[in-house]
């Protein structure tokens, strides 16, 4: 079984999956971040290694969902490789951060790509507002992420709106996250497990 958790970055993504492998005994199959060589360099300089930082987390994505195609046991990922393609590579492109010809060759890969992955069992949508996303990411001060700005986060907003408007590839759990705090609060993490037990039919 293939669980995946979507949404914008400081949404709370990684914290969520942790707690849900906790208590189903799920593998929580993590995004590392600090493993794409390019992200740093990206932040500093988007149109010199927006192609390369989009190839890198679209091959990390790949690679995630042969192993998850792989597993014996149930998985959930943090961040999909829908969100790669159709909010920050869509986003590079439509800012005219990425040339056309680069976001094309990006598409074909991940089209050749989405003939060989299925999609996940359910996806988790957390859905955020910027004042929230804003202090969380100011929160856990990543050097890289200083970059990050309002600005960012509204474009990729608008992205994460169009495309989980349109998502229809599997059974998809939207939770507004604004004002709960899952980790604090044991009864805002029942509620959230009440929800998944009841579209995982538990
Ligand atoms: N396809 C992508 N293109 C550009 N940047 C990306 C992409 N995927 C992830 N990132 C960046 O990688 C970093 C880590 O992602 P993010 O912070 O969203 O994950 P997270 O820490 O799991 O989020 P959350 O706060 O919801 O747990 C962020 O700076 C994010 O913008």
């Amino acid at each position: 079984m293939h669980i995946a958790i979507a949404g914008n970055i400081g949404a709370g993504k990684t914290t969520l999956a942790g707690l849900l492998a906790s208590h189903y005994g799920w593998e929580a199959l993590k995004e590392m971040p600090d493993e794409n060589p390019y992200l740093a360099d990206f932040y500093e300089d988007m149109p010199r290694w927006a192609f390369q930082v989009q190839v890198h987390f679209l091959t990390s994505r790949f690679d995630q969902l042969i192993q998850i195609s792989q597993a014996k046991h149930p998985v959930i990922q943090d961040r999909t490789i829908y969100e790669d393609a159709f909010v920050f590579a869509k986003n590079l492109h439509d800012s005219e951060i990425m040339s056309t010809q680069d976001y094309q060759t990006y598409h074909r890969l991940f089209d050749i790509i989405m003939r060989l992955v299925r999609p996940p069992d359910l996806l988790i949508f957390l859905d955020a507002g910027l004042p929230k996303l804003t202090l969380q990411v100011k929160k856990r001060g990543r050097l890289y992420e200083q970059s990050v700005d309002i600005t960012y986060l509204a474009t990729l907003q608008k992205h994460y709106q169009n495309w989980i408007r349109s998502y229809q590839e599997s059974p998809m759990l939207y939770i507004d996250v604004n004002e709960l705090d899952f980790l604090n609060r044991p009864e805002d993490f029942q509620m959230i497990v009440e929800k998944i037990n009841h579209y995982l039919s538990l």
